[in-house]
């Protein structure tokens, strides 16, 4: 049974990979607006959770469902959609389009919705500005430093109003203030528009900006705890 108030939500979800099980019957229920951290060794199964939970993979059984919709047993495209309209993504590396200004990687997701040039540009404008880089709209990924290009990533990832934020190593590479700094804009925006934010990270710095830790290990749930977040 899933929780009434839950946002996304994982029951008994299995995967495996030929011998491999990576996630063995992990249930999960995140309410909207709630930031969880997935911790746990490498190898352990939170790069396949976090697939599972996006639709990207298929898991081998059990359900997922967002905001009460099957993530999991529908089809490609109906799963391609859902993650266009109601999921946000951020990754270690950003995956900027490098050959685009800022403004047009933010602009992305609400055009391939079918949304107009105009209103577009201008909520990707907007987020710009409210993620502080106003004025920087032309330049292209290279052109910008670490932490402002993981800032364009998460613009991009919220432009949309997503109901879900899932994010693998979002601090990758970036020096530990730089990193903190994306967290705190990080958490600070999928707070404001309401989404949930599901953080896979190995650094327990990062993962303190979450109020719901989770630790995975053998591909099962070890542990699941809610604390107050970092200030
Ligand atoms: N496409 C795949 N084919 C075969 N095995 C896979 C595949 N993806 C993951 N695995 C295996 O499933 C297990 C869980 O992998 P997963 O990437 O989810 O772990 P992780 O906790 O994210 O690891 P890391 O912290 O190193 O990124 C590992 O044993 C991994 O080798």
């Amino acid at each position: 049974m899933t929780n009434s108030n839950s946002m996304l939500s994982a029951r008994s979800i299995s995967k495996s990979f030929g011998d491999v099980h990576a996630l063995v019957d992990v249930s999960l229920d995140i309410p909207a607006g709630q930031s969880v951290s997935i911790m746990g060794p490498s190898g352990s199964g939170k790069s396949t959770l976090l697939h599972c939970l996006a639709g990207i993979l298929k898991p081998d059984r059990g359900d997922i469902s967002l905001g009460g919709d099957p993530v999991s047993l529908s089809s490609d495209a109906a799963r391609s959609r859902l993650r266009l309209d109601r999921m946000g993504f951020v990754f270690q590396d950003g995956q900027l389009l490098p050959e685009l200004p800022a403004v047009e990687n933010v602009a992305l997701p609400l055009l391939l919705q079918g949304r107009s040039r105009t209103e577009a540009f201008g909520r990707a404008t907007e987020w710009l500005g409210r993620l502080g880089l106003a004025g920087l709209e032309r330049r292209r990924p290279g052109q910008l430093s670490g932490g402002q290009a993981h800032r364009v990533a998460i613009a991009r990832a919220l432009v949309g109003s997503p109901a879900v934020v899932l994010a693998d190593e979002p601090t990758g590479a970036l020096d530990q203030a730089t990193g903190a700094e994306v967290m705190r804009v990080l958490t600070a925006a999928a707070k404001g528009v309401g989404a949930s934010l599901v953080v896979v990270t190995h650094d327990a710095k990062v993962a303190a900006w979450c109020e719901r830790h989770i630790e995975i290990v053998d591909g099962q749930v070890l542990t699941d705890f809610a604390r107050i977040a970092a200030a």
